[in-house]
């Protein structure tokens, strides 16, 4: 027996040892919450990442439906995160819990090393003071106050993408890839509103750097790219290329905000500055932010608009070039004509109000069809929620993970055909020049409640205006040889990052009355001659 002792000792610690060991590899930031189940298989030390991959929005949405949880806890690496799903659910968090979810959690790579000299952009920022002032001030750039100072910008930018598709499509021959004339537009719109500049050119060089730069640091803030945010160890592996490639991108953005605010300074010290955030703030007009908020709500505009806007856009072209998108063309073409005496008119009223109920229709159906931000942008418990009538608790810091892309095809709300791209869904079914009646939230792809889109006016008025002026000018018809890909998965093709981008396809477009569209464009042109600096 007394043989045995030793052997029992050895056996007790190697046991504790491995319990121990198994404690450390499997600990979260936020212990496991009591009442909200959890998926199984976690793994030590990267929790649910690997089972997650690169998609984790259509991976969430199976396991909603597999195990019938639509609010469930995972680990993503030490970091503990509530998903939500159901239409309802994200509903009860994100409008119920308005105030408990105003915060975003703080990532190791775009925190600490992206945003070290621009600061946070508003979506990434916590919930703080210079938060606040920051969302304050984006608030009364991007409100229904200001938009009626931007009519002249609206009207340049749709009249560009018309006047540069009419030239290009050759009458109706050429085969095109559309998205390219929509990050122009979405980039100029936001490069107008914060430094009064735009580009002419659809590839512009300073114009193609923002964007290749801009995606490349997107991809920074997806934990499937990011595994070194929720794995802390990786960040000390040498020749970490994450940061390496972080910093050179840093620097690569840092070079032409500089050289944006340089502009503005040279336009100030000539009198030929347009009003924009930055002329305001670089001659002091009554601003109480600092250099690097200044930035940082510039940085936010840009890069809030310059994906969303063609991506929503280029994959609702995709979906209304197939043989079943011309009954939605036609129908909305009869619906603007409906509505204004001549296209003239139809040209001049689309940036000023969103009166064409199909051309609305479209819009929302694009908006929640193609849920181009899949899981939002991700909030951070500010306080405990009381989440159900059982007492179970989600923890303030807990992350929390909004999965708009489940919630924008819950058939319990949208119906069986939530997986099709339908805008009448959005029509009344007894008059469909009539937009239904929908109170409240209509879908996610904005977000919702205290930390939702800042942009969302400005960015549905964009696309209604782009619409109204495509759909007056063309019929816009697939490549049979190259055809859109309009699943509401499989049409992005970077599915790690934060914003989708669609696959390419080309359209022709096919003049509906090219004298007509010529005058448009020639009245367009003259409205807006010399209105921004080139
Ligand atoms: C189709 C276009 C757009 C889509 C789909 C979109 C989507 C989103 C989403 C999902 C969020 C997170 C909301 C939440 O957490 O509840 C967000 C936040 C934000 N968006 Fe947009 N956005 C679009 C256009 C724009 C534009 C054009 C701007 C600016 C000019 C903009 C500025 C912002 C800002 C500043 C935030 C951060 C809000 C905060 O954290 O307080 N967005 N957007």
């Amino acid at each position: 027996m007394q043989d045995k002792q030793p052997l029992l000792v050895a056996v007790v610690a190697v046991s504790g040892l491995i319990y121990l060991l198994f404690k450390v590899l499997t600990a979260t930031d936020v212990p496991k919450i009591r009442g909200i189940p959890e998926i199984p298989g976690a793994l030590p030390v990267t929790g649910h990442l690997l089972e997650l991959g690169d998609d984790h929005a259509t991976v969430c949405e199976k396991w909603w439906r597999k195990h019938k949880w639509s609010t469930f806890q995972i680990r993503l690496g030490n970091t503990r995160a509530v998903v939500v799903n159901s239409f309802d659910d994200c509903k009860k968090m994100l409008i119920g819990h308005q105030t408990a979810v105003i915060d975003r959690p703080k990532l190791y790579t775009f925190h600490g090393v992206i945003s070290s000299t621009q600061g946070f952009t508003i979506g990434s920022s916590p919930w703080d003071e210079s938060c606040k002032n920051k969302r304050k001030a984006a608030g009364q750039t991007l409100g229904r106050p200001a938009l009626r100072s931007y009519y002249p910008m609206f009207d340049l930018e749709t009249y560009c993408i018309v006047r540069d598709l009419v030239r290009d499509s050759k009458g109706g021959e050429a085969y095109l890839n559309i998205r390219p004339y929509f990050q122009r537009f979405a980039l100029n719109t936001t490069l107008t509103l914060c430094y009064g500049i735009r580009m002419d050119s659809v590839w512009d060089d300073m114009l193609r750097e923002v964007l290749e730069v801009g995606s490349a640091i997107s991809l920074l803030r997806s934990a499937s790219e990011n595994y070194q945010d929720y794995i802390p160890l990786l960040r000390y592996l040498p020749n970490n290329e994450k940061n390496a490639r972080s910093k050179s991108l840093r620097s690569r953005r840092d070079k032409y905000l500089n050289e944006l605010l340089d502009k503005v300074r040279e336009m100030i010290a000539n009198g030929t500055d347009k009003p924009c955030i930055s002329a305001a703030i670089l001659k002091d007009e009554e601003t109480k932010l600092s250099g690097v908020e200044v930035s940082s709500i510039c940085l936010s505009l840009v890069s809030g608009g310059f994906e969303t806007i063609p991506g929503t856009l280029t994959s609702c072209i995709g979906s209304l070039s197939t043989a079943a998108g011309q009954v939605f063309q036609d129908r909305a073409y009869e619906d603007i004509k409906r509505l204004y005496p001549d296209t003239e008119e139809a040209w001049k009223k689309c940036y000023e109000g969103e009166e064409v109920p199909y051309v609305n229709a479209i819009v929302k159906e694009a908006l929640r069809y193609y849920t181009v931000s899949a899981m939002s942008l991700p909030r951070r418990a500010h306080q405990d929620i009381r989440w159900g009538d059982d007492g179970t608790v989600i923890p303030k810091g807990t992350m929390i993970l909004i999965n708009a892309q489940a919630a924008n095809h819950s058939p319990e709300h949208f119906g069986h055909d939530a997986a099709t791209f339908d805008p009448e869904r959005w029509l009344s079914s007894l008059d469909p020049a009539t937009e239904r009646a929908t109170t409240g939230l209509q879908h996610y792809s904005f977000g919702a409640g205290s930390r939702a889109c800042s942009g969302q006016l400005i960015a549905s008025r964009l696309l209604y205006a782009a619409l109204v002026r495509l759909i007056a000018s063309f019929k816009i018809v697939a490549s049979d040889e190259e055809p859109p890909n309009t699943d509401y998965v499989d049409y992005n093709q970077f599915k790690s990052a934060l914003v989708a981008i669609p696959r390419d396809f080309k359209v022709k477009l096919v003049p509906r009355d090219g004298g007509v569209t010529s005058e448009c464009l020639g009245r367009a042109e003259e409205r807006t001659r010399g209105a921004y600096a080139v």
